[in-house]
């Protein structure tokens, strides 16, 4: 899987690491104004396969919680969209707030939504490794879908329920057959894209972003369980609550972002 061989472990307290990179002029994530967005036409709809059968752990890595995926084989891609190339699965994970009024990364037009999933997927007919692939220009492709506050999401409820097994941080447990597409919004192919980062560290620009216009929908009580996680491993003597694990947004510095939709 990607990121659990690399335990951040360098990683300071402020996981969000530097407001901005040094020299870094394509960073995540951002506001999308809507009115400023480009239609494009040659954007394609997404392609995703994704085999519940390559779903195999998850973990509290100190700042959020990530679903692995074995990716040592082309069985769980995407492709489409605005790539040229097949990408591979190798984790997804969550960025929420502490109330339900903020919590995710990206915003459209300024509006802030409670949580954020993240899929990250690498090139993997370019790059042989996600840690090679993580450092070039065209090495990750990471989609983003907002969640709001409604109706239970009975497909998230496995991933709740597993969640008080790993409540600290660097505690992981099995987590097998878990098919990620049943997070996806009904319409994937409306989307933006542009080029941006990871939004922790290493903060690396090697990501294509693809943020789905159409949100998904969980429960308050499902939320509440993401709020529930610690930041704290479970040697700390204090315990603080895993919430409000979101980067700060980054200027556009002149970048396009590209509507798959007018
Ligand atoms: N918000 S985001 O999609 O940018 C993102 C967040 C967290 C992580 C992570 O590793 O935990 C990742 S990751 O899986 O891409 N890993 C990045 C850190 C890393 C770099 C190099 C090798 C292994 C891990 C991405
Ligand atoms: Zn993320």
């Amino acid at each position: 899987a990607c990121s659990s061989k690399f335990v951040l472990s360098h990683v300071h307290p402020m996981w969000q690491g530097p407001l901005a990179v040094p020299g870094g002029d394509r960073q995540s994530p951002i506001d999308i104004v809507v009115r400023k967005s480009v239609f494009d036409s040659q954007l394609r709809p997404l392609v995703t396969d994704y085999d519940p059968e390559t779903c195999q752990q998850i973990w509290n890595n100190g700042y959020s919680f990530l679903v692995e995926y074995d990716d040592t084989t082309d069985k769980s891609t995407l492709k489409g969209g605005p790539l040229q190339d097949k990408f591979r699965l190798c984790q997804f994970h969550f960025h929420w707030g502490e109330s339900n009024a903020w919590g995710s990364e990206h915003t459209v037009d300024k509006r802030l939504f409670p949580a954020e999933l993240h899929l990250v997927h690498w090139n993997s007919e370019k790059y042989s490794l996600f840690e090679e692939a993580v450092m070039e220009d065209n090495g990750l492709a990471v989609i983003g879908v907002f969640l709001k506050v409604g109706k239970r999401n009975e497909g998230l409820q496995k991933l709740v329920d597993a969640l008080p097994a790993i409540r600290h941080k660097d505690s992981v447990i099995e987590f097998t057959k878990f098919d990620p597409a049943c997070l996806l919004p009904v319409n994937t192919d409306d989307y933006w894209t542009y080029h941006g980062s990871l939004t922790t560290p290493p903060l690396t620009e090697s990501v294509t972003w693809i943020v789905m216009k159409q949100h998904i929908e969980v429960s308050h009580d499902q939320l509440a369980v993401f709020r529930s996680l610690l930041f704290t491993s479970a040697e700390e003597e204090v315990q603080k609550s895993m919430v409000n694990n979101f980067r700060v947004q980054q200027p556009l510095r002149g970048r396009t972002v590209r509507s798959s939709f007018t």
